[in-house]
């Protein structure tokens, strides 16, 4: 890995072994998108609940691979299906997706291409941004890529991973990845991917999450034996289901709205899924429960990721995440704070995660790489922007303490309002 210099914007930083900017992808070459394809879409923590499902064939029954392989281009087969079905004028009717019966969905376009279709260059600016998001439409990472990018062309990605890598090999432009849920806590597959990859945070936006249960038309409460979806929205639902009298199985699955597509396209009659309005509608199902989320200022924090940071500013409210590690144990926290709270900058975030069996490798200013083990690494976001003498302050003390520092990105705060929405 090569080491970077540090931008001007950040002039009061001393050249150091540990800061690491590090660099961009410089590979214009579009890959054949089809390769980052992950094909398994959907977990089920305990196979043995796993529903029968059809095969590519068509046929019901099929093994647990088959299902996997197949789910991650689903999507576009109900579209093709559906435009078959237009094309033939059965538009709102009753048609077999994989061998099922599903309800016909949602026009065509309102869906958007999936990742395989898309071999055009990289746009440029605004409204033509491509976004990479987990998950498949109707999601609410969806929902945030257009609350991020108004108008942005959202690219459903199979895994968070596959989503840094459409960046990183110029097939989207933006991530847009959830870290945090205020009841369910961080997500912490993404701060592990930060890390590991090399995007930089260039914003965030909050969406308030507005969770309904969706079951078959006709399905009740009393026929349900299973309940599935992202493990997050389990979560945020877990006493409503109960009130509910939802003592039933849980199930979780890669995102809510593959969780609603899963009910459609099986047929599923004995489960319900935990997702937005929207999936509702994409999927042909109905609302059995709309906002059951345990708290209804449930709120998820997403950031955004790109390829190069953004220049950071101090005409409007900027945050700035950080992550950093030192060898001998974890009382460099104490330190690391105590310089943001000298020089009053708030903290909104500390997260830590265990670093033990993974080394860093860093690099000194001679270019010679170490590897190094840390216990922990630590998360920091703080409100304040690197453009300003305070933020590089501090970040110069912290650098004193630590073995690793790595700023994340400098970025505008989300200052919109959070109206309850229904992910539509
Ligand atoms: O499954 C989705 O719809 C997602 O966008 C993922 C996700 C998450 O990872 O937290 C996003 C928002 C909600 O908190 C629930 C699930």
């Amino acid at each position: 890995m090569q080491s970077l210099s540090p931008p001007a914007a950040i002039p009061n930083l001393k050249p150091s072994v540990r800061i690491l900017f590090v660099p961009t992808n410089p590979i214009k070459n579009r890959v054949e998108p089809s390769r980052l394809v992950v094909k398994c879409l959907h977990r089920f923590d305990n196979p043995s609940n796993l529903p029968s499902f059809g095969n590519s064939n068509g046929a019901v029954g099929a093994t647990r691979a088959d299902w996997q392989s197949s789910c991650a281009i689903l999507a576009s087969k109900v579209v093709s299906q559906q435009q078959d079905n237009a094309k033939a004028g059965s538009a709102g009717n009753i048609t077999a997706v994989n061998g099922h019966k599903t309800l016909d969905l949602v026009p065509i376009e309102n869906l958007p291409k999936p990742l395989t279709t898309d071999l055009s260059p990289a746009p440029m600016h605004g409204s033509q941004l491509r976004v990479a998001y987990q998950g498949v439409p109707g999601a609410y990472s969806e929902a945030a890529a257009a609350k991020a990018y108004p108008g942005c062309e959202a690219i459903p990605c199979d895994q968070f991973e596959v989503a840094f890598q459409a960046v990183e090999l110029w097939i989207a432009d933006r991530a847009v990845l959830p870290v945090e849920n205020s009841l369910g806590g961080s997500i912490h597959r993404n701060y592990d991917l930060l890390l590991r990859h090399r995007l930089h945070i260039v914003g965030e936006v909050q969406l308030s999450i507005h969770h309904c249960l969706l079951a078959l038309p006709g399905v009740r409460k009393e026929y349900l034996n299973c309940v599935i979806s992202h493990p997050q929205a389990l979560a945020q639902c877990e006493h409503t289901l109960t009130k509910l009298g939802l003592n039933v199985t849980r199930e979780a699955v890669d995102d809510t709205a593959g969780a609603a597509e899963y009910v459609a396209t099986r047929n599923l009659r004995d489960t319900a899924a935990i997702a937005s309005a929207r999936a509702a509608e994409l999927y042909g199902l109905q609302i059995l429960a709309d906002g059951i989320q345990d708290d209804s200022s449930n709120l998820t924090r997403f950031v955004m990721l790109a390829r190069e940071p953004i220049i950071p500013r101090t005409d409007r409210p900027f945050k700035t995440s950080i992550v950093f590690a030192h060898e001998e144990g974890t009382s460099v926290l104490f330190k690391v704070l105590s310089a943001f709270a000298f020089r009053n900058i708030s903290l909104t975030k500390i997260e830590s995660r265990p670093h033990r069996h993974r080394p860093i490798r860093l690099v000194d200013d001679a270019n010679v790489g170490t590897a190094k083990h840390f216990e922990y690494m630590f998360y920091v976001d703080f409100e304040a922007s690197m453009a300003e003498t305070r933020a590089q302050n501090a970040l110069a003390e912290v650098q004193e303490f630590t073995s690793f520092l790595r700023v994340l990105g400098s970025y505008p705060m989300d200052m919109t309002p959070c109206f309850p929405s229904r992910g539509d």
